[in-house]
């Protein structure tokens, strides 16, 4: 599991380092620069001895570091030392008049060049750089020289060092005018001049905190971050800027330590699962289980106009390994499910998790879904005297419009952004579609607030929220995925997850966003796994969903 951090938990781990001098800022550049010469090596890969591929070698290589006036750029400094000792050609574009004293001493007693940006009034997007003299010995003398071109754009590798977690708002000044340009100047991604990107922390401009995109930001092919992930790096649409992950261990004790760790609440912010923790967490069946023990999943989906859904939901539910899936609806339509997966029952009796609401008419007739769903969701609830326990719930698509009450945090809420939108806008929220997909968490947040369930925000990137104090942001799943009945798939695999631990989330509500993003993996999986690298139909990821838990669980 990623576990993310907000910027000041990580600064007050950090302070009892610092006042010990531990040399934090060294530890990171070490490790960026470590970093950043494996990536190279990797990318000049040349066949081997043995028909393989062998690391190429890096000497030589031209590195640009975007350097702003904190400690980020910093960073961005020593990492450039370290890797101009080891034979590369750093250049440092410095986009403040101050950048990190030490950082800046390191670069030139380790022979870097030194260029200052001036991106003056009206340069933006091509940003003028002009070089400092005296590099090497780094005596000071500094005559500027003509030297023009867009800074970064030529070279092998960017690092992008001009904020951190230190960044307020979108990026601003020299630097907004060094991305701009440079986004303009970059071959496109696959071009093999495109320099590799790698952020140092954080893709400067991202807001570190919520994942927000408020303005220029180089997209990241790496980012490296120091001490723990950091919310922006999960949570989209920031999530879609980082490229490849690495978190560099700088001995942070963000949740406290022994004791204090153990008393204290203090919980990650934003958390991904990883395929180890969702394998783990897979409820395998034993000797002493029979179907009602494993979990009965109650489908209220589709009608007359959209049949399919329910197919896809009942298929989903039965493949992702229910015990049983009970089917409700009008008899036309279930006997399409039936037809479809023959272990399907439409008789009536006890469930242990509903999904409700896939393929429903926007409005006119329902065949008498809603009433269903309706009665499903009041008991479900825990509001439906004689109804027996309450069990968690799956409100997909049509469904969502039918909650009129406060809701347990065992029922979970599956909107996509411009159901979200209509869901707030509904109790009052001045809301859009692009708002909601501008800054997920807060919406998704603000939907569980308004209503008590949990909310699992579909998109290119899944955000959960719920009862705990913690956040999910998946991004398991490729864009293939975005295809009609997708969302009906997963609401029946959702459903029959929540059905095998139905007691227990009742229980503890807080588990319900845990395995709605665990749901949420699985689901990105299995769309990979129907047909790698290519166009999937959301049958066939329903098809892919045993296939996809025996390969999560070989993990275990
Ligand atoms: N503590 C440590 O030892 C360690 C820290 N580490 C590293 O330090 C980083 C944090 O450094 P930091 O606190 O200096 O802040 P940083 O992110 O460089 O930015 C502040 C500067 O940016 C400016 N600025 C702000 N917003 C801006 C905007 N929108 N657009 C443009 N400029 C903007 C702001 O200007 P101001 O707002 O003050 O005018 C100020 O000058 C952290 O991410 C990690 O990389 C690691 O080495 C591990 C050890
Ligand atoms: N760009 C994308 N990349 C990956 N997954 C996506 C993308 N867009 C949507 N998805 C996923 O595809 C599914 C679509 O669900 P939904 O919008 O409800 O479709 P439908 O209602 O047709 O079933 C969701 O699980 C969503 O997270
Ligand atoms: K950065």
């Amino acid at each position: 599991m990623i576990e993310a951090w907000p910027a000041a938990d990580v600064r007050a781990a950090e302070e009892p380092l610092l006042a010990a001098g531990v040399p934090l800022m060294e530890r990171a550049a070490f490790a960026l620069a470590a970093v950043v010469r494996r990536d190279l090596a990797r990318r000049r890969a040349v066949p081997g001895p043995d028909g393989g591929l062998v690391e190429g070698s890096v000497r030589g290589a031209r590195v640009a570091l975007l350097v702003g006036a904190g400690n980020n750029g910093g960073d961005a400094l020593h990492a450039g030392a370290f890797l101009a000792r080891r034979g590369l050609a750093v250049t440092a574009y410095l986009a403040d008049e101050r950048v990190h004293d030490g950082g800046l001493a390191a670069l030139r007693g380790a022979g870097g060049r030194v260029v200052v940006v001036d991106a003056g009034a009206g340069a933006a997007p091509s940003a003028v750089a002009t070089e400092v003299a005296g590099g090497a010995g780094g005596a000071g003398g500094a005559s500027a020289a003509g030297a023009g071109g867009t800074a970064g754009a030529g070279a092998d590798v960017v690092l992008d060092g001009l904020v951190g977690i230190g960044a307020r708002g979108p990026l601003r000044g020299t630097g907004a005018a060094v991305v701009a340009a440079l986004l303009e100047a970059l071959p496109e991604p696959g071009d093999p001049a495109r320099p590799w990107v790698v952020a140092v922390d954080v893709p400067s401009g991202v807001g570190v905190d919520d994942g927000t995109v408020p303005g220029p930001v180089l997209p990241a092919d790496r980012t490296v971050t120091f001490g723990a992930a950091k919310p922006g790096l999960l949570l989209p649409p920031a999530t879609h800027l980082t490229g490849a992950g690495a978190v560099i261990d700088l001995g942070l004790e963000l949740a406290g330590t022994g004791a204090q760790a153990a008393a204290s609440a203090r919980r990650p912010a934003v958390v991904r699962l990883e395929d180890t923790d969702v394998a783990r967490a897979w409820p395998v069946p034993g000797p002493a289980d029979h179907k009602y023990t494993r979990g009965v999943v109650g489908v209220v989906a589709g009608t007359a106009t959209y049949p399919g859904a329910a197919v896809l939901a009942s298929s989903a539910a039965v493949r992702a390994g229910a015990g049983m899936v009970r089917y409700q609806g009008p008899d036309a339509v279930g006997q399409a499910v039936v037809a479809a997966r023959p272990e399907v029952v439409t008789a009536g009796g006890r469930v242990q998790a509903w999904v409700l609401g896939p393929g429903f008419p926007a409005e006119g007739d329902d065949d008498g879904q809603r009433d269903r769903a309706r009665a499903a969701l009041a008991a479900a609830s825990g509001l439906l005297p004689g109804a027996g326990a309450p069990v968690p719930a799956v409100v997909d698509a049509g469904a969502l419009a039918l909650l009129d009450h406060r809701c347990p945090g065992w029922v979970v809420l599956t909107p996509h952004a411009g159901e979200l939108a209509a869901l707030l806008r509904s109790r009052g929220d001045d809301v859009d579609r692009a708002a909601v997909e501008a800054h997920p968490l807060r919406w998704a947040r603000r939907a569980h607030e308004l209503t008590g369930a949990t909310v699992l925000l579909k998109g290119g990137a899944t955000v959960v929220v719920g009862p705990g104090p913690t956040a999910y942001a998946q991004a398991d799943a490729p864009g293939w995925l975005a295809t009609a009945g997708a969302g009906d798939v997963l609401a029946g695999l959702l459903g029959t997850m929540l059905a095998a631990r139905s007691a227990e989330v009742v229980a503890h509500p807080e588990r319900a966003a845990e395995i709605a993003a665990a749901a949420a993996l699985v689901h990105g999986r299995a769309a990979e796994r129907a047909n790698p690298g290519g166009p999937v139909a959301a049958l066939d990821v329903a098809g892919a969903l045993p296939g996809t838990v025996a390969a999560l669980l070989a993990l275990r």
